[in-house]
């Protein structure tokens, strides 16, 4: 049995008391209706971080995750945050590779895999995001596409580093679009990239990697997602910042 998870990437919104009043809601939701077997990872922006770690408490299958973090471990990088400063505030995952970094931040693939690396020395699960542009999918291109993002990163890794990875299939086309993958389109990708981790990294870890789907996945299209062979769960961007939206989605396994 692979894990479950649904992540939510707050992006750059929310104030303080926003950000307060989102956690309350989604974290007593959560215990209230308990949705089985179901890992929810809270990713706001850094200053959100303590103060959201704080309402998560003892919370089970409730986690804190980041949305970046730098590829050095400490020093005179003016601006930025590691990895290791993120797990001693408590946070359990990060966010990489997401394509909103990769285009308006110039990250590329050597970057990102000595992000990973620090994200993972550190005790951090790296959420790592691939997915094509449009005109990758129009030109029929995407699997390639997709895997070569993972060829260069995450399939560098060792095998103990790689088992702690999850994978996010984020079509660009689809992100904050409303335009969302079918389920069929989903669940092509995912199982080509499962066969691509078999090659890459041994059948075992592809059977135990969690490939989550993201790009305009709600409340409304979860379960149809959710319910392909090799759908794990989701990255969810505009759709987490709504607590019953939110809670809808982890329960619609
Ligand atoms: O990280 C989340 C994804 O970019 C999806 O965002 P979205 O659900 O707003 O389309």
């Amino acid at each position: 049995m692979r894990e479950k998870i649904v992540a939510g990437n707050w992006k750059m919104n929310l104030t303080f008391e926003e950000g307060q009043k989102l956690t309350s809601e989604i974290v007593q939701m959560f215990r209230d209706e308990n949705p089985a077997g179901v890992k929810l990872v809270l990713n706001p922006p850094f200053p959100h971080l303590y103060p959201v770690k704080k309402l998560i408490g003892d919370t089970a299958n409730v986690f804190l995750g980041a949305q970046n973090c730098y590829d050095k471990a400490s020093g005179a990088y003016t601006g930025e945050v590691p990895a290791a400063m993120l797990r001693s505030f408590g946070a359990s995952f990060v966010i990489l590779g997401h394509s909103e970094r990769r285009a308006y931040f110039g990250e590329d693939s050597a970057f990102l895999l000595a992000k990973t690396k620090q994200a993972l020395a550190a005790g951090l699960r790296p959420i790592f995001c691939c997915g094509e542009p449009l005109e990758i999918r129009e030109a029929d291109t995407h699997v390639a596409f997709v895997v070569k993002q993972l060829e260069e990163t995450v399939f560098q890794l060792s095998a103990e580093e790689f088992a702690q990875v999850v994978i996010a299939y984020e079509p660009i086309w689809a992100i904050g679009t409303g335009k969302t993958a079918s389920a069929e389109q989903a669940q092509e990708m995912h199982a080509a990239l499962r066969a691509e981790i078999a090659k890459a990294q041994g059948q075992a870890a592809a059977d135990a990697c969690p490939i989550l789907y993201g790009g305009s996945c709600n409340a409304e299209n979860a379960s149809s997602i959710f319910a392909k062979a090799d759908v794990d769960g989701g990255l969810i961007g505009g759709a987490s910042l709504k607590s019953r939206d939110f809670i809808a989605i982890a329960k619609s396994f």
